[in-house]
């Protein structure tokens, strides 16, 4: 049997809090983001991380993608421990866990075209530069969109194609791992939906194990197959998505799903049956073998 592609092993983080002056006064203190968390993701895990505002959502999220260290514990991908994985170089982990932000246009260099940002991401992964264009034409194919997007700046593109464009720019790394932080919150319910749509075919085909952080505990239902609750730091209930959602076993996941307006937690969001752009089968087919 094959462990786990990504593992939080007793993992804190805490920051420090107040200014310049407490720390010379000595009234220094730190506010603790996630205590002693462990968490293990299977490969293929679709894992819907909730919780209310700052239990810890995005910081759990910006150390499995390596952007921090932890304070305490490990994080590791595939067995290897990140310390050991990025001492020399932070590359092998950050092409191979990729994150979406709520919001791709401060992810996006406003002074570069589609194509230039995705063939830069290309470049970083090795692509040569030969291949680099039929590649952005795939993974704007992949994405559901056309190559008339390619010289576009991110102002000319509306909030769900811009989405698109930081989902394609996450892909165009050969990810194993995507974290997608509030991919579809900003955006409105139809294109919430095609964005969800779109993920939930990408994580099929492509076979990516993906980390959903959400606030909507009925997006979370529609795509994902595994639900972390937290709370103050911890998780306080794991488990299958639709077992914790329909027998919410603490107290707390009781309350987060009470709050929800009547029945939307409990039902499925019924995506848009819409023609998406022909996808290619696997990793392969998109980028050509490894
Ligand atoms: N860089 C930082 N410096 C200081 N405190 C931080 C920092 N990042 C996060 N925190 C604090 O850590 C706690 C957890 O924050 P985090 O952003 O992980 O929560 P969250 O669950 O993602 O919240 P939200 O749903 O509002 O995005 C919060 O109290 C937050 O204020």
């Amino acid at each position: 049997m094959t462990g786990p592609i990504l593992s939080l092993r007793g993992v804190s983080k805490s920051f420090p809090q107040g200014g310049l002056l407490d720390r010379l006064l000595g009234r220094d203190s730190r506010i603790v983001a996630l205590d002693a968390v462990s968490l293990d993701v299977m490969r293929g895990d679709v894992v819907g991380i909730v919780g209310e505002s700052g239990s810890g959502k995005s910081t759990l999220a910006g150390l499995a993608v390596g952007l921090a260290r932890p304070t305490s514990g490990e994080v590791l991908l595939d067995g290897q421990s990140m310390a050991e994985l990025m001492r020399d170089h932070a590359g092998p982990w950050r092409r191979r866990v990729q994150m979406v932000f709520q919001d791709s246009s401060s992810a996006l260099n406003p002074r570069k075209s589609v194509a230039r940002c995705l063939g830069e991401t290309l470049a970083l992964r090795g692509v040569p530069k030969a291949q680099r264009d039929s590649e952005i034409a795939e993974l704007l194919t992949l994405v559901g969109l056309g190559p008339e997007i390619g010289p576009r700046l991110p102002h000319e593109l509306s909030g769900g194609q811009r989405q698109r464009i930081g989902l394609a720019r996450a892909l165009a790394m050969k990810p194993e791992v995507l974290i997608a932080d509030e991919p579809v919150s900003a955006l409105d319910v139809s294109l919430q939906a095609q964005v969800i749509n779109l993920l939930s075919r990408l994580t099929r085909e492509l076979g990516l194990t993906l980390l959903f952080i959400s606030h909507d505990l009925a997006l979370v239902r529609t795509l994902c197959s595994r639900i972390v609750v937290m709370r103050k730091g911890v998780i306080v209930e794991e488990g299958s998505c639709l077992d914790v959602l329909d027998r919410p076993q603490h107290p707390y996941t009781q309350a987060l799903i009470a709050a929800v307006p009547k029945g939307l937690a409990g039902r499925r969001t019924p995506l848009p049956v819409r023609a998406e752009a022909a996808a290619p089968e696997t990793r392969e087919d998109i980028h050509g073998a490894a």
